[in-house]
């Protein structure tokens, strides 16, 4: 589970408890396990790296972007996530399931990105069903390995192909990998090249970062998927009043105070 962040992060978060049957959005439908989830929503923050700070204004466009963070398991999903939400790094994550909302400024648009974390105990415990139906959910996909387990990383072609061939028809499907654990050289298994020349070959971005030890990586790694994202492939005009909506239209099926 991730554990609630004791020492919230400089942005505003609020967190919305709810529970879900099955994953949220067109296919949360019945028939899936219940999951426990809960929704983040925080402000607009502003980068760090001076690149980015150097937007246009005003803001040119508003949109939405679901992105699922899939890999092998203890690979850094959750310390990615929450580093970039949080700007933190809190050592241990459990296996809870959690949907979090936060925006981000790419050169004008306004992304607000709704950011499923799976423990990979979720996804080893159904059939693929529910990957399947997670995946039809997302627009854009982070897939991490650590750089010092190379089964993590062997496992990349496959998930990219799955996710290709379950999004067939829907265009190009932005998609970014992620090797983690940059921190620990000394136990390195899978060197930058692989994965920058994996990545090339399967058409997707590439990030080599430590989430342990610094924010910069996790703010590139989304900001590099915003770049990736076609506007046609974004929900336009996401406000505050869409964030509401969107948490709405998510949870609408089932959505209980049982947490
Ligand atoms: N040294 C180092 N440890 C990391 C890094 N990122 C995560 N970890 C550690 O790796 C372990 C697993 O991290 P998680 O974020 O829980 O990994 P996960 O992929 O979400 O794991 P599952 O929930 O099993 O799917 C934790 O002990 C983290 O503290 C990193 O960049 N460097």
């Amino acid at each position: 589970m991730i554990q609630p962040i004791l020492n919230p992060a400089p942005c505003s978060c609020r967190q919305y408890p709810v529970a879900l049957a099955g994953p949220p959005g067109a296919c949360g439908g019945a028939g899936s396990a219940a999951m426990g989830l809960r929704l983040r929503r925080s402000a607009s923050f502003t980068p760090e790296h001076p690149a980015l700070l150097e937007l246009p204004s005003p803001i040119a466009l508003r949109a939405e972007a679901n992105v699922l963070v899939m890999g092998a398991d203890s690979v850094g999903k959750s310390a990615l996530t929450v580093r970039f939400l949080t700007r933190r790094f809190i050592g241990e994550y459990g296996d809870m399931e959690f949907i979090y909302s936060h925006t981000l400024t790419v050169d004008g648009r306004e992304v607000l990105f709704h950011i499923w974390d799976v423990p990979s105990s979720q996804d080893q415990a159904d059939d693929g069903s529910s990957e399947e139906k997670r995946i039809q959910w997302a627009d854009c996909f982070i897939l991490v390995y650590s750089i010092c387990d190379r089964a993590s990383f062997n496992l990349l072609p496959l998930k990219v192909q799955f996710i290709r061939a379950a999004k067939e028809g829907q265009g190009q499907v932005p998609i970014v990998i992620v090797g983690n654990k940059r921190d620990l050289q000394h136990r390195r298994a899978v060197s930058s090249e692989e994965g920058r020349l994996l990545a090339l070959s399967l058409d997707c971005g590439f990030y080599e970062v430590s989430a342990a030890e610094a924010y910069h990586g996790a703010l590139m790694v989304f900001h590099g998927l915003a770049e990736r994202i076609p506007d046609t492939r974004l929900k336009r005009g996401a406000s505050i009043r869409g964030i509401v909506k969107t948490v709405s239209a998510v949870f609408a099926r089932k959505r209980t105070d049982s947490l």
